[in-house]
């Protein structure tokens, strides 16, 4: 799967740098809304991409993943990973008292926070109203924490493929 196979559809500077990963997803979202859409992929990195209405790939923005950032510091500090695997319990009541407790609360303030900022930024550029989709195993610990309008989709990448060997032959996949 390559940037080259799309003539066009790629619209970046150097679109044979782009990750297939990113192309796979917008193309995906492309197949889902058939119109310009945000994709916001929680993979190791954390990548907010915007496709446009005519299903081409217009740039995007990408952060260090959760459990990446998790990682580090743990490596860095000793400290252990927080269990978001626990259910999220509803809306957290009082100050953290425990390490454990303040890493997993920082992970579930800052991620909906973070990915509802990256994807108002990108709104800033391409329309307010702009649909969005979640992907990425990275967040299925946070999928009580995002708003309703925003879906999750664990299987746009496969529709990215099929929507990839579509456009280069013609074959509906
Ligand atoms: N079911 C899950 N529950 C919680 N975290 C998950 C789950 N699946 C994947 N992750 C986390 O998501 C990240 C990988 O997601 P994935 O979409 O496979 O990313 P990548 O595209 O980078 O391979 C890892 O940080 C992993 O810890
Ligand atoms: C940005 C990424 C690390 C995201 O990877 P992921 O989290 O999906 O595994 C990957 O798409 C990549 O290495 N991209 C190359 C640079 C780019 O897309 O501009």
């Amino acid at each position: 799967m390559t940037a080259a196979a799309l003539p066009g559809r790629v619209r970046t500077r150097n679109p044979e740098r782009l990750g297939t990963d990113r192309l796979a997803a917008a193309l995906g979202a492309y197949r889902r809304f058939g119109s310009q859409a945000v994709v916001v992929d929680m993979g190791t990195a954390l990548c907010v991409d915007l496709v446009t209405a005519d299903g081409a790939y217009a740039g995007g923005i990408v952060y260090p993943g959760v459990d990446l950032s998790y990682r580090a510091l743990r490596d860095r500090t000793g400290l252990p990973l927080p269990a978001f695997s626990v259910p999220g319990g509803g809306r957290p009541t009082g100050m953290p008292d425990t390490t454990e407790e303040a890493l997993r609360r920082g992970g579930r303030v800052v991620v909906p926070s973070v990915v509802g900022g990256l994807i108002s930024h990108v709104r800033e550029f391409a329309g307010a109203d702009l649909p969005a989709v979640l992907t990425g195993g990275g967040c299925v610990p946070f999928l009580d924490l995002f708003p309703e309008g925003l879906p999750y989709d664990p299987h746009l990448n496969l529709r990215g493929i099929a929507e990839y060997v579509r456009l280069t032959t013609g074959v509906c996949a």
